[in-house]
């Protein structure tokens, strides 16, 4: 982990919690590059990986001066790492994950892509720890910016990673997309600051994906399709996961709804990494970070998109 030591009267800093985004909080009124951050208030400023470079030298030049008021710059990123993970179902002799790798950074979007039945969809179930693998691991690992491990590798929780089926929608349960949002929340009244948090969580949930409009009161199932996604969408980020992963997204929308569907997506990488089983390569293209082919007996490669 790189530390920049900065002035001991300094009472606040600047962390880069991954290689694609950099949080920080100020302690009194701060000047950010074309922008005024309040005292408490929190920085957040997401880049794509082929920036990120350009970005911590600006913040370095800029935290650096004599004048600035952050103790310590740090730099670390994470990686959701599946090492060696085969699957063979209880009960059967066939293998239908063999040796599969892959390592895809925090806040990034990666594409597996491949024929049907080549095994995508229960890879994306191990992950979600809704089958366990045969042999493997399956963790989270933070490096320092010069490529060392810091720590040993996290297992990945399946509670810190949100899933959403192919055709979400029909797995809907309540007849508000307030009860739809909120199903499973404790129903006994908590404490205030429980309440607080689950409130700013759904307002969070719902606004980032675009319901603002809809009333909650609405009964899921007449939404349009589009509207049918956000919805399942909310309902896993008001989990707040930190890898979010979805089975054919845009399958059986219109272009419409695809086409809005992409953009949330977009938007969603900023906050957490996404990694995304599609047959629609180039409607998800743009987005694509890194890419893999599954290959009939649940074989995985690293390959750019054929497009
Ligand atoms: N529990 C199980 N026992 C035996 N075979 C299974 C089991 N679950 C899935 N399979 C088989 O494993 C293979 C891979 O299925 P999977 O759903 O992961 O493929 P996929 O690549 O996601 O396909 P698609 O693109 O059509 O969704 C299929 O041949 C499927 O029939």
């Amino acid at each position: 982990m790189e530390s920049i030591p900065l002035p001991s009267s300094s009472s606040s800093c600047l962390l880069i919690s991954s290689s694609y985004s950099i949080s920080g909080r100020p302690s009194s009124t701060n000047f950010y590059p074309h922008r005024r951050l309040r005292k408490g208030q929190a920085l957040s400023v997401s880049c794509d990986y082929s920036c990120f470079e350009r970005l911590v030298n600006i913040l370095r030049m800029y935290y650096g001066g004599a004048n600035n008021r952050c103790s310590t710059l740090l730099f670390f990123y994470g990686f959701v790492e599946i090492r060696d993970v085969s699957y063979r179902p209880p009960g059967t002799k066939i293998n239908l994950l063999s040796q599969v790798n892959l390592s895809i950074p925090e806040k990034s979007f990666g594409l597996i892509f491949g024929r049907s039945g080549s095994g995508k969809t229960t890879l994306l179930q191990l992950l979600a720890g809704l089958s366990k693998p045969t042999s493997g691991s399956i963790y989270v690992q933070r490096y320092s910016d010069d490529g060392e491990k810091i720590k040993s590798p996290e297992l990945l929780q399946p509670e810190r990673v949100g899933i959403v089926f192919q055709f979400p929608e029909r797995y809907f349960v309540a007849d508000t997309v307030l009860d739809e949002v909120t199903f499973g929340w404790p129903r006994q009244k908590g404490g205030l600051q429980l309440r607080e948090i689950l409130a700013l969580r759904l307002q969070k949930a719902i606004t980032s994906v675009g319901l603002t409009g809809i009333s909650l009161d609405k009964d899921p199932h007449s939404l349009s399709g589009g509207y049918k996604r956000r919805l399942a969408l909310a309902i896993q980020l008001v989990q707040t996961p930190d890898l979010l992963i979805l089975d054919e997204p845009l399958a059986g929308l219109d272009w419409k709804a695809r086409a809005d569907v992409a953009k949330l997506l977009k938007h969603l990488k900023k906050e957490l990494t996404l990694l995304v089983v599609s047959h629609d390569l180039k409607e998800l293209a743009s987005l694509v970070d890194q890419s893999w082919r599954m290959e009939m007996g649940g074989v995985l490669k690293r390959e750019p998109l054929p497009i």
